[in-house]
């Protein structure tokens, strides 16, 4: 029998102090690494390797595989399975191919049996709530043959061309006004271009990924943070999107929740301009201080981000300083509105479950899970663009993320159906519930039961 409000919040209490356990899921231990260092990309995939059984190998299930002579291979690119190498890469196996041959052809790379239970609480029961959309999706997409991604690219595109002349622009221009007007509207290129990038950055090796660094972020590092992380893991300890900006701002629940923490709905406008830039620094100080850290995870692609102010001094030629100026000034104002888009998107709300929340289920299957831990805006999914830019269509981009955000629209009648064959509990907001539940959600100290 589910423990009665108050036990399960003595309960779920006991647990988040002693953090040996996940609160929610006492089954698992308390992820290593996560709440120590720098808390990014590198550090969770270790912290992973720590906690998987995955042996060296790859971990799908209960199986590890030698994927060694498949890494090159990869029609997704070898940059996924390098990154995962020593980890259980079941979510992300399951949830990155609709096409049934992947089964097929991860067999010939079987090695043994892992010796250990798998370190998460997500099962994909092939009745299930998952597996059965996922088939009935591959069988839509089957017939579906019309093809809207060309409008993503063009919305991508039209977005970077419009960063490249608006931040000619404020360079160029000598009257003050025009000189806001352009850096103004360069800032919200930048926020939406990133924005749009993540479409591409869930799929194989294209160069529209590249873009992302634009930013100075690295795309890289938000193939771990964002999609190996929060979306396979999302709202849970694992979620590198919520343990990241510990503790300054704290999503999950819990009844010691600092003043300041419970204030982050203010002062997440203090430090969101700069986090592009952190993670740029991170990134690029970590070559000095992790040992091969140049060899195995910094690129050619780390060094883009400079070609917006090279570009802006090579058109324009003005004078260092005000190119520099210029270019900090779009960069961390870029920085504040993506990340201010990103927090009010879908899962920081109370009506979203967190690590600390009572779930249904100890062992829930992970597309459940999904619709559970996010709410979609229905203001924001009915336009093209606005699902490109505002991160729209949240569950199915969860539930398919190498899908192009034009096609998941498509899907919606089929989802919908599925989800009321199994009850998910999938749930619609408009944008502004959402940047009310945001500030709620900063302040929520009490742990959620499943009856509330
Ligand atoms: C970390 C784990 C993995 C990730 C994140 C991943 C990601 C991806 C991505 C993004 C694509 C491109 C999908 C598309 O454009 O539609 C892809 C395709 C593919 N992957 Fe993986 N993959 C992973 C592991 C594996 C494994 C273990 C195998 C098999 C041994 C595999 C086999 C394939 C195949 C055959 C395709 C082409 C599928 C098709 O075209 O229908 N992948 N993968």
């Amino acid at each position: 029998m589910a423990p009665s409000e108050t036990s399960w919040d003595r309960i779920a209490h006991t647990r988040a102090t002693q953090k040996k356990t996940h609160v929610s899921f006492p089954q698992l231990k308390y992820p290593s690494l996560r709440d120590s260092g720098l808390r990014d990309p590198v550090q969770w995939l270790s912290g992973k390797a720590l906690d998987d059984g995955a042996e060296g190998l790859w971990r799908v299930h209960d199986k590890l595989y030698d994927l060694t002579s498949f890494v090159e291979k990869h029609p997704g690119g070898e940059e996924w399975l390098e990154l995962t190498k020593g980890t259980d890469i079941t979510e992300a196996f399951e949830s990155h191919h609709l096409n049934p041959i992947v089964e097929k052809i991860l067999c010939k790379y079987y090695v043994r049996e892992a010796k250990t239970p798998r370190n998460s609480p997500f099962t994909f029961k092939e009745d299930g709530f998952y597996k059965t959309l996922k088939k009935e999706v591959y069988q839509e997409l089957k017939k579906n043959q019309k093809d809207d991604s060309k409008k993503t690219n063009l919305i991508t595109d039209g977005l970077f061309i419009s960063l490249l002349c608006s931040s000619a622009f404020a360079c160029w221009s000598q009257n003050y006004w025009l000189i806001q007007f352009w850096y103004t509207v360069s800032s919200i290129c930048l926020a939406l271009l990133i924005v749009a990038c993540h479409n591409f950055i869930h799929r194989k090796t294209n160069w529209r990924m590249f873009l992302f660094n634009m930013s100075m972020w690295s795309y890289r590092d938000f193939r771990v943070s964002h999609v190996l992380s929060h979306h396979l893991y999302t709202n849970t300890l694992m979620d590198l999107e919520i343990s990241a900006l510990e503790p300054i701002l704290l999503f999950n629940p819990r009844k010691d929740k600092p003043l300041y923490a419970r204030l982050g709905f203010i002062t997440e406008f203090c430090f969101f301009p700069f986090i592009f830039i952190i993670s740029f620094a991170k990134r690029f100080f970590s070559i000095f201080f992790r040992e091969g850290f140049l060899k195995n995870h910094y690129r050619w692609h780390d060094l883009l981000g400079f070609l917006l102010p090279l570009w802006m001094w090579l058109v324009t030629g003005s004078p260092f300083t005000k190119i520099l100026v210029t270019w900090l000034w779009i960069v961390c104002t870029g920085s504040l509105l993506f990340y201010l888009i990103g927090v009010n998107a879908a899962h920081h709300h109370p009506d979203a479950i967190k690590d600390g929340d009572q779930p249904r289920d100890e062992t829930p299957d992970w597309g459940a899970h999904q619709v559970e831990a996010l709410l979609d805006r229905k203001d924001i999914n009915g336009n093209l663009f606005t699902v490109v830019t505002l991160f729209g269509e949240h569950a199915l981009h969860h539930l398919f993320p190498t899908l192009d955000h034009a096609v998941l629209k498509n899907l919606h009648p089929l989802f919908i159906e599925v989800c009321e064959k199994y009850k998910a509990n999938y749930r619609t907001s408009t944008q502004f519930q959402m940047v009310i539940g945001q500030i709620k959600e900063t302040m929520r100290t009490h742990f959620k039961t499943i009856d509330n």
